[in-house]
């Protein structure tokens, strides 16, 4: 049984249309998290699933039944938001019981699902307090216990740690993993901005950009293999660095040009029809090493150091027009600013793209 399928679905506001066709299909019980640079329409095409905004084209299926016209009431779903709107004159007992009681189910039941939700998130000791007593990451629990009582199919998480300073983000991001593990069946699908929380929740991420989507995978696939520049450049902080190049040989392997005439092997295959074209040449400031011998990638000056102890940024100026070159070390190096420094990496871990910017390794 599918979770959830996106058949083609538009949405346009008057004459603009913000989302343009998409289709995805989750499983049931899969964790999905929706990335993307603001604007992208991640927060409305959450809500179209939730049904808080009109479906303006292509079809919308949860558990194999057709929703675009269901309320939300009745598409078995629970959406947790980056506020937690609370009921602060209610207990934390009867926030979670609310939606029920107005559901009418009986009193066993309420009392069973709460006293259960309470558990998986170790709210049962604060089940008689009013939520201006609790912390912010606990009330935000509460807002995720009260979304479990419902016991939906599908759960909507629209940037629910946003709120939350570092620590409490880290915490209910924990929790958060657990409860998706306890809740086996429920698909999730979550919306963030935090690379963190998308890396380490997702089973798999779908990266969007106005409106398409520009890749789908599990969280390392997009991080290893992105599919084009945009997923190379989104996903991984600091972002991948590139350089631009021009080909220059063909075949099994491919040589490149860096600008600045640096000319590289890659093991990456590419056609005869390839060779002359521009590319952007891809590392990731993590893969890059200081190379001491003869063979490096490309070479430059180190403009900024920034110490970290438990690593090095390098920031290196001379290679791409008002864009350093970012490479990250571990440890403490023995490099100063003005130093010329040759970096390398594993040929494994190069990206090469082409002009439309579609990677060569896809
Ligand atoms: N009611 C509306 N009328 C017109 N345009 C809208 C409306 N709501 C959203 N949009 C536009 O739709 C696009 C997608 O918005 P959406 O809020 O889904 O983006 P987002 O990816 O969630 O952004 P953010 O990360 O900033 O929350 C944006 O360009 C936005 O300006």
């Amino acid at each position: 049984m599918s979770g959830l399928q996106l058949k083609d679905i538009r949405k346009s506001y008057g004459a603009v249309d913000v989302i343009h066709g998409i289709d995805l299909e989750i499983k049931q019980g899969e964790f999905v998290v929706f990335v993307g640079p603001s604007g992208c329409g991640k927060s409305t095409l959450l809500r179209m699933i939730a049904g808080l905004e009109e479906i303006s084209g292509g079809e919308m299926y949860i558990a194999d039944r057709l929703v675009n016209d269901v309320p939300p009431s009745q598409r078995g779903i629970a959406m947790v938001f980056q506020s937690y709107a609370l009921y602060p004159h209610m207990t934390v007992y009867d926030n979670m019981a609310f939606g029920m009681r107005i559901a009418k189910e009986s009193k066993e039941e309420i009392d069973r699902r709460v006293r259960s939700a309470a558990d998986i998130l170790q709210l049962t000791k604060y089940l008689d307090r009013l939520p201006k007593a609790l912390s912010g990451g606990q009330r935000q629990r509460v807002a995720i216990g009260r979304a479990i009582c419902r016991d939906p199919k599908v759960f909507l998480f629209d940037e629910p740690l946003s709120n939350l300073d570092a620590a409490l983000r880290v915490a209910t991001r924990i929790e958060i993993a657990k409860l998706n593990e306890a809740m086996a069946d429920t698909t999730m699908i979550y919306v963030t901005h935090d690379q963190v929380e998308a890396m380490t929740l997702a089973d798999r991420i779908v990266v969007l950009s106005a409106g398409h989507i520009e890749q789908v995978g599990p969280p390392l696939e997009l991080y290893e293999r992105p599919a084009n520049l945009f997923v190379a450049r989104f996903i991984g902080s600091p972002a991948m660095n590139i350089i631009p190049a021009k080909i220059v040989a063909t075949g099994a392997e491919t040589t490149v040009e860096l600008t600045g005439g640096k000319r590289d092997v890659l093991d990456i295959a590419t056609a005869a029809s390839e060779n002359g074209k521009t590319a952007s040449f891809g590392v990731r400031p993590e893969d890059l090493r200081v190379s001491t011998g003869d063979s490096f990638l490309f070479e430059g000056t180190v403009a900024i150091i920034e110490a970290l102890g438990e690593v090095t940024l390098l920031y290196i100026e001379g290679l791409v027009a008002n864009e350093p070159i970012i490479a990250k070390i571990p440890g403490i190096l023995d490099i100063k600013r003005g130093d010329k420094v040759r970096f390398t990496a594993d040929k494994a871990k190069l990206h090469l793209f082409d002009a439309s910017g579609k990677s060569y390794r896809a």
